[in-house]
Parts: C-alpha cells; structure tokens; sequence
C-alpha cells in the first residue's frame, strides 16, 4: 500500500512537472521576445517585429527561398531607412558615407568579426573568419607580404603561363566544335595559381579532363550548405561526416564537396611534412616560400600552426583566391559576347597593343590599355563580388554617425553588392557598359571607382587585391587577343546561367544553371 502512495504521489509530480513545461516555454520565448525588443542593445534600431525575436524571419529567405535574405534586406531599407535591424542582434546600413567608419583601419578602432559569420562555416579558424581583432591581425600580418604589388609582380610569370595554359586547354577541348564550360576553366585557372601561392605546387586542374568541374560543384554544394548550417549549427559535423559514410551518395556535388577536403587535408599533410624535413626556410628564396611555410615559421603558439588550423586557412584561400575572380572573368566574357561591338572594340585595341599575340605583356602594360580598363572594371562590377553582408563589432567604442550611435557589441554590416549597383553612380546599373570609365581619370569614371568597393575596406579588406586585378587584366586581354572573334555564346541564358540569383556567401547563379558555356569557331585568332 505505502509502495502504490509512492507511485501515486510520483506520478502527480512527474505529471505536474510536464504541465509546467509548455508554460515555461511560453515564458521563456515572450521573455527572450521581449528583451530583443525592448532591452537589447540593438532595440534602438526599426524592423520587422518577427525578424527581430527571431531568427526564423531569416532563416525563411535564406534558406527556404534559396539565399535571398541579402535582396529581402534592401526592401527592409525602403522601408525602415538606412539603419535596419535584420535579425536579433545585428543592424543592417546601406548608407554610403558609413563605410569608412565602419571599415577602417586598426589604427583607428578596433574590428572584431561576429559569431554569426562563423556558424556556417567550414573555415571558421581562417584569418578571413576570424572574430577576435587581435588574432586577426597576427594571422593577417603572415599573409600580406604574399600579396604585396613587388610580389604580385613576381607571380606574374606563373599567372602568364597558367593564361597561356587555359587558351591551349580552351582550342583543345573546343577543337571539334565541343561545348566547354568556361566556368571550370576560370575556375581551374585561378585555383591552379593560388594553390601554388599558397603551397608551392599547382593542383594543376587545367590538366584535368573536366577542368576542375569536382571542385567547383563541391564550392558551390558547400556556399548553399552554408545557409542552411548557419541557422544550424548542429548539422554542421553531421554533415562533415556523412558524405564520408556515403561514399555511394547520389549527390554528386556531394562528393565532389568530400574530396575537395580530403584533398586539401592531404595538401596540408604534405606541406607541413615537406615544412618539417626541410626546416625552417627563414633563409630560403622568397620565390620558394609559401604561405604555408611563413605561417609554420611564425613565432606564434603551436595551436595557430595545427593540422586542423591550416586546412581551414586553405580551405579559405582557395575557396576566396579562386571563385570570386573566375566569377568575374567569367562575367566579362559573356557580356562581351553579349555585345559583339565592344568585343571587337577591345579586339582591336588588343591587336594594336599585342602584335605578336604569343607575347603576353605585363599587367603594368595591360592596365594602360584605356578600353581593357574599362571592360575589366565593368565586368568586375556586373560579377557582384562576395553578395553576403560583412558585419564588424566594435568591441571597445560605440560608432558614431551623425546622429546614430550603434553601441559597442552590436554586430553592424554593409552589402558590397549595394555599390556596385547604386543607380546614382552608375546609370542603368545592371546593363554593360564600359563608357562608363571613359576617360578613366575623369569625374565620372572617378565616381564609378570611388563606389567599386568590391574588395571592402579597412584592416579586414581583401589581401588578394592586388592578385585579383593582376589575373584580370591578364586572363581578359590574353583571351580576348587569342579567342575572342571565335567564340560563341552555347545555349546559354542569362537569368538561368548567368545573373545571380543566389547569395549563398559566394555569389550564386540559378540553381539550374549550366554555367557560361562556350564554342570555338574554327580558324586564325588573329
Ligand atoms: C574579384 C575578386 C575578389 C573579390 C571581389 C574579393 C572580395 C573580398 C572581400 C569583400 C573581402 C573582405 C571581407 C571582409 O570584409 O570581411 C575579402 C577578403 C579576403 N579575400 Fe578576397 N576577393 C577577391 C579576390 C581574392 C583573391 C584572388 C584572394 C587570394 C587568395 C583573396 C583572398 C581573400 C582573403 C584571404 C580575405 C580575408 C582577408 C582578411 O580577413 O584579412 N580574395 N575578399
């Protein structure tokens, strides 16, 4: 009898206790609510109710729409001006003359990353996704010697003969009236370069049958996977793990995600065994040492040099050093196509400058060439660059901007892609046009330049810059000189292969697409 007391009394208790748990939730959810929207140091700021208790609101455009927060967001703009809360912690600006204060250098203020870049993230311990102001700058400081204009300059015969390389992959593989994508070409192009800046051996894709198809369609499975792991997190070692276990999945994007990692890991091995047999390379020719090999060097603790450490920071650079160029190159080329006279133009100007076309000149060169200046500004414009929003925290100080004050702590971030795309600076925004940098260096090609911020700005902007530009003028003019009247346009479309539709941090065409496609017509380029 006293036993079935003690059940009863259990049970009332195990019962009231599961009653209480949905009012404790409810509790919980209207307090958290209303601490987002009343007490939290972001709550001086306007938006939508639901996106500011809740990441939901969010995660809807992100992923269930397929990446589209970063349009959603220019709406909430018009709507609630030029300081919008997009989410429960961060603000949103798309006032130009806040940039500089908000991107600007150490000397000034302090800049730290927020938590919410790094959960979807694959490279979360790279420079690039660094929170901390500090470590950044340590980590950074090992990269910018590598990205110097002297040291550009002197890659700039490897970049030569990886262009030449990719016009001899293009005739060989077109030779027969072939379809050839042009987006693995500048894809295998610009990874076969900054891998061997990075480890000192080429992963030489532009050998490869397909190009570097694997590695692309794996970048692209992970920028979507991306939106998804943001919001979470969780699914993110789940999803490391389960390409490995189903080496039969379907997906082939999927697996081509999988060995992109197992190769970049197996990368790093190597660097760092072929680092530790050789010692330290302090001494060695600065053309023999890698990026690899300054971080192993550096004087820093042995966590910043581990195995896990530097396959996140070549994920990183590879993933940043070869997408967003090709991206931009592959741009350029289909609007030329698009517009056969200001191919021909550049053509023309391209024959004048280059007579033998088996010489290519240097970029120095290259960037004199009035309308090639224009053409590759106006096609590293239409790319978009990176379409993601980079938020920075000012740990120490709150911003100040006229009369807005955004307290120290809250995560704040500007869309680049809004720049390149301001209709007051650039007419017509979304057509081609070059004349719009003509003359280069008057008032309004100045303008145009001024709100190219493609790259960011202040101690977080882009270290591969100056790579970036060097590649462009290159791979541009070469193609065009050797190609260009012989190539056509193959069944592509441009709001399903072409325009980007997707943010998906890297900026993503439609998920149908093809790629930009091409055929050779055959004949004498020049
Ligand atoms: C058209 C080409 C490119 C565009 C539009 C571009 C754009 C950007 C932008 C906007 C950032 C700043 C991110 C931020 O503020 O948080 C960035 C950072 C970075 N980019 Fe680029 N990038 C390009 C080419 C390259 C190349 C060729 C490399 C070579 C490896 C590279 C490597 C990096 C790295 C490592 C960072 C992180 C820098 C840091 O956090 O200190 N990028 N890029």
């Amino acid at each position: 009898m006293e036993q079935l007391l003690q059940t009863y009394t259990e049970l009332r208790q195990g019962v009231s206790t599961y009653a209480l748990l949905p009012l404790l939730f409810t509790l919980y959810i209207a307090g958290i609510s209303l601490y987002r929207l009343y007490f939290s140091p972001a709550s001086g700021f306007p938006g939508p109710k639901l996106a500011i208790v809740s990441y939901w609101y969010e995660f809807y455009y992100d992923f269930w729409k397929g990446g589209r927060y970063t349009w959603k967001i220019r709406e909430l703009h018009d709507v609630y001006g030029p300081f919008v809360r997009i989410n429960p912690h961060e603000v949103h600006c798309n006032d130009p003359d806040f940039f500089p204060i908000l991107y600007t250098n150490s000397s000034k203020r302090k800049s730290d990353k927020s938590k919410w870049l790094i959960r979807q993230s694959w490279t979360r311990d790279s420079t690039f996704k660094t929170i901390e102001h500090d470590l950044h700058k340590q980590r950074r400081a090992q990269l910018n010697p590598f990205f110097s204009k002297a040291s550009i300059r002197s890659l700039e015969p490897l970049m030569a003969s990886k262009v030449d390389r990719v016009c001899q992959r293009l005739q060989h593989l077109a030779s027969h009236g072939q379809v050839v994508s042009l987006t693995h070409a500048f894809a295998a192009l610009t990874l076969d370069i900054v891998s061997h800046v990075c480890f000192g051996v080429s992963y030489n894709t532009l050998e490869d049958d397909d190009l570097c198809k694997d590695w692309y369609e794996g970048m692209v499975v992970a920028s979507r996977g991306g939106n998804l792991v943001r919001h979470l997190p969780w699914i993110y070692t789940p999803l490391r793990f389960l390409p490995r276990l189903a080496t039969a999945s379907t997906s082939a994007g999927m697996q081509a995600s999988t060995g992109r990692q197992k190769e970049l890991e197996s990368t790093v091995r190597d660097v760092i065994g072929r680092h530790n047999s050789e010692g330290t390379k302090e001494a060695a020719k600065p053309a023999s040492r890698t990026i690899f090999d300054a971080i192993l060097d550096a004087n820093v603790p042995a966590e910043e040099k581990s195995e896990p450490r530097l396959v996140n920071e070549a994920h990183s650079l590879t993933g940043a050093g070869a997408m967003t160029t090709a991206k931009a190159m592959e741009q350029t080329i289909y609007y030329l196509l698009r517009q056969p006279d200001c191919m021909q133009r550049l053509f023309e100007e391209l024959t004048a400058a280059i007579p033998d076309d088996a010489v290519i000149p240097s970029s120095a060169v290259l960037e004199k060439l009035p309308y090639l200046t224009a053409v590759v500004h106006e096609g590293l414009r239409l790319s978009k660059g990176v379409p993601h929003r980079f938020m920075r925290i000012s740990p120490d100080a709150s911003y100040h901007y006229g009369h807005v004050i955004i307290p120290r702590g809250v995560p704040v971030g500007m869309t680049l892609m809004d720049f390149v795309e301001d209709p007051d600076v650039y007419p017509d925004p979304q057509s081609f046009d070059p004349e719009r940098w003509i003359p280069f260096d008057g008032p309004a090609a100045r303008k145009c330049r001024d709100n190219l911020l493609i790259f960011g700005g202040g101690s977080r902007m882009c270290v591969g810059i100056n790579m970036a530009w060097a590649e462009l003028y290159l791979t541009i003019a070469v193609v065009v000189r050797r190609l260009g009247p012989r190539l056509r346009l193959a069944d592509v479309d441009f709001e399903r292969d072409v325009m980007v539709v997707e943010d998906g941090f890297n900026a993503l065409a439609s998920r149908d697409s093809k790629g930009l496609r091409i055929t050779l017509e055959p004949g004498v380029s020049s």
